[in-house]
């Protein structure tokens, strides 16, 4: 089991060991042993079977999951949880004076709030496995398809990016599609601050925000370096334009968080867009939008 994703979730984890720590103050410091002749021990094995497997639960959701709102959600609720079945389970070893039955009363109630907890942070993860689903589709279709992958970012390669191209000039008389080349703005100066294994991680992000933002029937490759291409059939070129600037917009507004430095890196995209005409070839229609796409980026030097 890989338990590095714990160092994530301290807090979460102090949650967990209060729940499992207050339940057992309680139960020590306000009851009594029972005599063993009491005790019921296949009480003890069911109820302690139920603590016990909380208790699992609880340490496999911590080093399964990423932090967040879904994963504080189902911490609270199964400490909550853990909270009533540990009480429960001390209760066959302990028992309390009249005045505190209201102890063995209410132990209950952390169980019903936990669950409803649970419930709301299981809505939660069925909300974002849907969005994980439709982002899996895009990349499971590569895999399933073709061996034509770029292993950084996994999305298909210029090759890849070529054939369809060409397919797609072969099957029209009269071309419908466009492509977008994106670029990302002075990635060589990140790369050489932050170093190559973060530069990495940055163009897996992006690919994934590329995905994101792009329409089940369109497709996205990496070029070459830092350069992206992005292809829409049935599309005209107005409208590729207005998807790459969505693009441009979301990796535009999303933190980059490089492992050396707790201050952000927000990255910026130029990109060029083309339409296909009769009389192309996959390799000319990526010229020409290479060469629109240099043209903008020596306007930008030329600007800074
Ligand atoms: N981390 C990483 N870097 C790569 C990879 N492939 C290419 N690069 C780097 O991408 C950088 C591309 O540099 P440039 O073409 O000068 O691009 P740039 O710094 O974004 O400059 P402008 O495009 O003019 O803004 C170089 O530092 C390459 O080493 C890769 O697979 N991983």
């Amino acid at each position: 089991m890989n338990f590095s994703l714990l160092a994530n979730h301290q807090r979460l984890f102090t949650v967990v060991c209060a729940s499992f720590t207050l339940s057992l103050t309680v139960s020590l410091g306000l009851g009594q042993f029972k005599p063993l002749a009491d005790v019921s021990w296949l009480d003890i094995l069911g109820e302690g079977s139920v603590a016990l497997l909380s208790l699992c639960w609880l340490v496999f959701i911590l080093v399964s999951r990423p932090a967040g709102n879904v994963t504080t959600s189902l911490i609270l609720g199964l400490s909550c949880f853990l909270f009533s079945a540990n009480l429960d389970l001390m209760d066959e070893f302990v028992f309390y004076q009249e005045s505190l039955t209201w102890l063995s009363m209410i132990e209950s109630i952390p169980a019903g709030i936990g669950m409803l907890i649970m419930s709301y942070a299981l809505y939660q993860w069925h909300q974002e496995q849907l969005i994980l689903n439709k982002l899996l589709q895009k990349r499971e279709a590569i895999f399933r398809e073709h061996h034509q992958v770029d292993f950084i970012t996994t999305l298909y390669d210029a090759d890849y990016m070529r054939y369809q191209i060409d397919n797609k000039l072969l099957a029209n008389t009269r071309p419908d599609f466009s492509v977008v080349m994106l670029d990302i703005n002075n990635f060589d100066a990140f790369n050489r601050r932050f170093g190559h294994d973060q530069g990495d991680q940055v163009l897996r992000e992006i690919s994934d925000l590329i995905l994101m933002n792009l329409r089940s029937t369109d497709l996205a490759c990496r070029y070459a370096g830092d350069r992206f291409i992005l292809l829409f059939p049935d599309t005209d070129i107005t409208v590729a334009q207005k998807i790459a600037k969505q693009v441009k917009k979301a990796i535009a507004n999303i933190a980059f968080k490089p492992e050396s430095t707790s201050e952000p890196v927000y990255h910026d995209l130029t990109f060029a867009a083309e339409s296909a005409v009769f009389g192309d070839g996959a390799d000319n229609l990526l010229q020409r939008v290479s060469r629109r796409l240099d043209l903008f980026k020596q306007g930008q030097q030329y600007h800074d």
